[in-house]
């Protein structure tokens, strides 16, 4: 049995008490399960296949944990690029360093990583909360004096710097919403309503508690209110270490203050917050304990904010009277990033002060692994939410969504009365001539399933709004990529497509004068409905992969187009290069409308005029012409079945994105 030791990590700047008490656990495993998270930099690098299954056993932080945090010579580089060889690697090209051998610690407390813009803050954020796509990242990272569990990024609260969060639901709605899907399956519901009740008073939520978000249609709580209820998504957690991104971004200069205030009496309950902030004003500088400062990727001062004045004062640096210690800093920082030299010395200065010396010995301690034992996290083993109850939160809530914003849902209604009317007259009770009847009857197919099928592209937008969520959502592990996946095809993509589906048959089946038989009408409805998922399918599918809209949409069209121009109704397909016409196996105007043409054909005769009783020509005929055959029902469901095998397909494909499409996912959540 091996016997691990936890150094509590003593805080290392100058100003802060030292701690060296020890705390011992044994435990079999430990060594194996932390070391999975240590390379030779000492960084995580994890397959995002991996951190799926991190996700299924959330692991909890020790409650005794102190959230110290101690990182040691960060370096980010994007761009480099090297040569995949066996023996050696030759460095094709040097990558930008957005962080540059930053080293450093936060204790719980007000900790502010402040600098100009562009000097890497946000970069270090996302690096310490493990949040960065690790590749490019190199250096150490501690949590207590223990290399972070796996589900670090899981059991840490991180807010993003936009208010990502369902603007239909009230502040506690979406609260509960946090807790009901984040909180291990062993913590009651009525506790998780004390827990939601606490984060409601601890933020001053009381009055807003059941005012919906708001949306760009519904006038919904202040920008303040916003911003706390997304620190209180993170807070149910009850996460030791906080993080955020620019929390005053956006909010005037009272609600910023009210938002820090707020976090002060937080991180006066033993929390870590730990936040990158661009400008403070001086009532907000007052409420930091540390301040990092950041120039170019470099730290250039890392210790408390009462002793950052006299830092630069004993560097020559003299802050005026009245003037926000703040702003004198940046406008320091602003200067040094224009001059290299200045920038240097700046540098040189911090490294040669007691500070660096503190963290560059506690980091070589560290290192040690032979003196200090790793402790492994105490593992509650709670496992996270099941698949089920994630579905029916998510579900719940989709549903919600879908009742609270009726403006997608009725719009949809409309364009099916519309183009139900507009088909039902253009192509009004069809003759059973030959001329013009059996075009008439071909044109209107086609219309029709090129109506359903483009239709759906409204959806698009939408999608595309409701993916920001979703990926925040993802990232932060509230729930599975499926659980997202199935809750809205239930509760939204194929509820939404049900009712105008039905509208649009029941007027233009019945306008249009196709065959009137009960079968027959129901073949014409399910092609319809089968239509229009497929349809919203692609949209799903394409908003997954682009987040533009503009581009999405020209994707989504050109994929379109490209399969109506191989449905066989423009172009013989026969006449097409061999090379290209394969692409008819992947058409849905195809299958759809093949069905359509074989439902209305396979029984009906087609005479010389209407008053006339001589029909020379059977629907077989345009059916043998058309190349199709009819003899069994299988040759007309066959490609109903080929049409839902692709919408399932495609839709399948969602969930199943490869781990490098979720790796990038999460680089772009985290920027
Ligand atoms: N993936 C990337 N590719 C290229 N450059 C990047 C990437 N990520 C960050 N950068 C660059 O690194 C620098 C630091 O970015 P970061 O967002 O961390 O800065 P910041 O200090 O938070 O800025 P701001 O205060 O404006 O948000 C910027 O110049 C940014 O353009």
């Amino acid at each position: 049995m091996n016997m691990f030791f936890c150094r509590r990590v003593s805080p290392i700047l100058e100003h802060l008490p030292v701690e060296t008490s020890t705390t011992a656990i044994t435990d079999d495993n430990a060594l194996s399960d932390i070391v999975i998270q240590a390379n030779d930099d000492g960084i995580s690098h994890h397959r995002p296949s991996e951190l799926r299954n991190q996700r299924d056993t959330r692991v909890s932080m020790d409650l005794t944990s102190k959230g110290t945090l101690s990182f040691h010579n960060i370096r980010y580089v994007v761009g480099e690029r090297r040569k995949n060889c066996y023996l050696s690697c030759i460095k094709l090209k040097s990558g930008k360093k957005i962080i540059n051998n930053v080293s450093g610690i936060f204790t719980s407390g007000m900790n502010a990583i402040m600098g100009p813009t562009g000097c890497g803050k946000s970069s270090l954020l996302d690096v310490l909360a493990d949040r960065k796509d690790p590749h490019g990242l190199s250096g150490q990272i501690f949590v207590d004096g223990c290399p972070p569990p796996p589900s670090f990024k899981y059991i840490v609260g991180y807010v993003v710097q936009d208010d990502i969060i369902s603007g239909t639901l009230t502040v506690r709605e979406n609260l509960m919403f946090s807790a009901n899907v984040r909180l291990p399956a062993d913590v009651t519901n009525n506790e998780r309503q004390i827990r939601v009740t606490k984060v409601i008073q601890d933020l001053g939520l009381e009055l807003c508690a059941d005012t919906k978000m708001g949306t760009e249609f519904l006038r919904g709580v202040s920008g303040g209110e916003r911003k706390r209820t997304c620190i209180g998504m993170e807070l149910v957690l009850e996460p030791k270490i906080l993080f955020l991104d620019e929390p005053t971004t956006g909010l005037d200069s009272a609600t910023a203050r009210n938002v820090m205030e707020c976090l002060k009496v937080l991180s006066e309950t033993g929390r870590t917050i730990i936040f990158s902030i661009h400008q403070p004003r001086y009532s907000i500088f007052k409420l930091f304990d540390t301040i990092l400062l950041m120039c170019k990727g470099k730290n250039v001062y890392h210790g408390s904010a009462s002793a950052m004045l006299p830092f630069f004062s004993d560097r020559g640096y003299q802050c005026e009277l009245h003037d926000n210690p703040a702003d004198f800093a940046l406008d320091i920082l602003i200067d040094a990033s224009r001059n290299p030299d200045d920038l240097r010395k700046l540098n040189q200065a911090y490294r040669q002060s007691p500070m660096w010396s503190n963290v560059n010995s506690l980091s070589q301690r560290e290192k040690s692994n032979d003196q200090f034992e790793k402790l492994r996290r105490k593992q509650q083993g709670a496992a996270a939410r099941s698949l089920g109850v994630e579905i029916y939160y998510v579900s719940q809530r989709t549903l919600k969504n879908a009742i609270r914003n009726p403006a997608l849902f009725l719009s949809q209604i409309v364009v099916a009365i519309i183009l139900g009317l507009l088909i039902g007259l253009v192509f009004h009770d069809m003759e059973k001539t030959i001329d013009p009847g059996v075009q008439n009857r071909l044109g209107a197919i086609f219309f029709i399933i090129i109506s359903q099928i483009f239709s759906t592209i409204t959806a698009l937008e939408p999608l595309l709004k409701e993916r920001a969520l979703f990926i925040h959502e993802n990232v932060s592990g509230y729930y599975r990529i499926s659980t997202f996946f199935i809750a809205k095809l239930i509760c939204d993509v194929l509820p939404m497509r049900v009712l105008p589906s039905i509208i649009f048959s029941l007027i233009a089946y019945f306008l249009t004068g196709l065959q009137r038989s009960v079968g027959q009408f129901f073949v014409f409805l399910l092609t319809i409905f089968m239509s229009s998922v497929f349809g919203s399918a692609i949209c799903f599918f394409i908003s997954a992969l682009i987040p533009v809209f503009a581009v999405a949409f020209i994707v989504v069209v050109l994929i379109l187009v490209i399969m109506l121009v191989f449905s066989g109704f423009l172009i013989k397909l026969a006449s097409i290069f061999n090379w290209l016409s394969w692409i008819q196996w992947i058409s849905a105007f195809r299958y759809a409308s093949n069905v359509l043409i074989i439902n209305e054909f396979r029984n009906i005769n087609f005479c010389l005029s209407n008053m006339s009783s001589v029909c020379p020509m059977s629907g077989l005929d345009v059916l043998n012409r058309q190349a199709l055959d009819y003899e069994t029902d299988w040759d007309m469901w066959k490609y109903f079945f080929a049409l839902s095998m692709m919408t399932k397909q495609i839709l399948a494909t969602f969930p199943n994105l490869t781990d490098d499409e979720r790796e990038t996912m999460r680089a772009k959540a985290s920027k």
